[in-house]
C-alpha cells in the first residue's frame, strides 16, 4: 500500500506554460503527453487519475521586465494557479503529477506540497540547478530561477514591485537535493557549496554509479526515512540523445535506464508524494522520431515513479 496515498488515486495537472524562457513550444507539451497515452498508462498501474483539462493561464496586460527578470507577472500568477491545484489535490488525498510546460511551474508545485507536507524533501533532476537569483540570472528567464525563490535567496530590491512576494521561502536548504547537474552558472556553484546544498554531478554519476548516488541522496535528504519526497524531473536531465526536444539541452546526461532507475528507486521508498515533468518541447527536435523518444522518455520516467516495475 501507499504510505501517502492509501486510495491510489492521482490527480494529472497539466500547465501548459512557457512563460518562463523564450522558445515557443514548451506549452505543447502536455497535449503530447497526453495523445501519447500518459493517462492510460498510469492507470495500467492502478492509479484511478483524476484530470479536469489543461490549466488556463491569462497574459497580463501590462508585463514589463523587473530588473533582468522576463515577464515576472506571468510567472507569478500562473504559478499561483499551479500552487492553487497541486495543493489541492494533495489536500484531496492524491498524487499530483504535474506536466510542464518550462520549469519554472515548479514555484508552484514545489510551494502546493511544501504547504501541505512543510517537511517534504524535493529532489531536483536536472542539467541545471535552476537557483539563480532574479540579481544573478544572465539570461532574465525565470525557469533558471524557481529554486531561489523557494530557498528564499530571491527578493525583491527597494523600490521594486514585489509580484513572487506569495512565494515566502518554504524550502529549506537541507530538504533540497540535486542529480544529473552539469551545466551550473557561477554564482549557482558558489551558492551550491556555500549552503552546502546536496548535489550530484554526473561525474558523481560516473564515479558512483546511478544507484549508489541515488541511495546517497536519499540518505541525505531523508535520514530517518519518513519525509514526504517530491520529484521535480526537467528531462533536460537525461543525454539529448534520448531527451533531444528540449529548449536548453546539455551533452553528457543521464542514459534512458539511469534516469528510469532513479525514479524507480524514489517509487521504492513509498515517499514520494509529488512529481513535475517538466521541459518536454515537441516543437524541439530534429526529427519526428526525436520528438516521439522526448514524450515517451517522459511517459516512461512517470510509469517507474509510480511503481512500475520491470517485472
Ligand atoms: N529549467 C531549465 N531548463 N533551466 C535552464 C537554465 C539555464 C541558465 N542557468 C539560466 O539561468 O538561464
Ligand atoms: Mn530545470
Ligand atoms: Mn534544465
Amino acid at each position: 500500500m501507499h504510505k501517502f496515498y492509501p486510495k491510489k488515486e492521482l490527480t494529472l495537472i497539466s500547465a501548459p506554460f512557457s512563460g518562463g524562457q523564450g522558445r515557443d513550444g514548451v506549452d505543447e507539451g502536455p497535449r503530447h503527453l497526453l495523445e501519447m497515452g500518459l493517462v492510460n498508462e498510469i492507470e495500467e498501474l492502478g492509479w484511478k487519475t483524476h484530470f479536469d483539462g489543461h490549466l488556463d493561464f491569462p497574459i497580463p496586460a501590462e508585463d514589463a521586465d523587473i530588473g533582468k527578470m522576463k515577464r515576472p507577472r506571468y510567472v507569478s500568477n500562473s504559478n499561483k494557479i499551479v500552487y492553487e491545484a497541486v495543493s489541492k489535490a494533495v489536500k484531496n488525498d492524491t498524487f499530483p503529477l504535474t506536466i510542464g510546460g518550462d520549469h519554472s511551474i515548479a514555484i508552484g508545485t514545489v510551494a502546493g506540497v511544501q504547504s501541505v507536507y512543510p517537511n517534504a524533501g524535493v529532489l531536483w533532476i536536472d542539467a541545471h540547478a535552476d537557483i539563480n537569483t532574479p540579481e544573478s540570472t544572465d539570461s532574465g528567464n525565470l525557469h533558471g530561477c524557481p529554486v531561489s525563490f523557494l530557498v528564499g535567496l530571491a527578493k525583491a530590491q527597494p523600490g521594486q514591485e514585489d509580484v513572487f512576494g506569495w512565494v515566502n521561502d518554504c524550502l529549506s536548504f537541507d530538504r533540497l537535493a540535486y542529480i544529473a547537474l552539469r551545466d551550473l552558472d557561477v554564482f549557482e556553484k558558489k551558492i551550491i557549496k556555500e549552503k552546502n546544498i546536496i548535489a550530484y554531478t554526473m561525474h558523481h554519476v560516473d564515479k558512483y554509479g546511478i544507484a549508489k548516488v541515488v541511495e546517497m541522496a536519499l540518505n541525505r535528504l531523508d535520514p530517518d526515512g519518513d519525509r514526504p519526497i517530491h520529484l521535480s524531473f526537467d528531462v533536460d536531465a537525461i543525454d539529448p540523445i534520448y531527451a533531444p526536444s528540449t529548449g536548453t539541452p546539455v551533452r553528457g546526461g543521464l542514459t534512458w535506464r539511469e534516469a528510469s532507475y532513479l525514479c524507480e528507486a524514489v517509487a521504492e521508498t513509498g515517499n514520494l508524494v509529488a512529481m513535475d515533468i517538466v521541459e518536454c518541447n515537441p516543437h524541439l527536435g530534429e526529427t519526428e522520431i526525436a520528438v516521439k523518444d522526448t514524450i515517451a522518455v517522459g511517459i516512461t520516467l512517470a510509469k517507474c515513479a509510480l511503481g512500475d516495475v520491470l517485472l
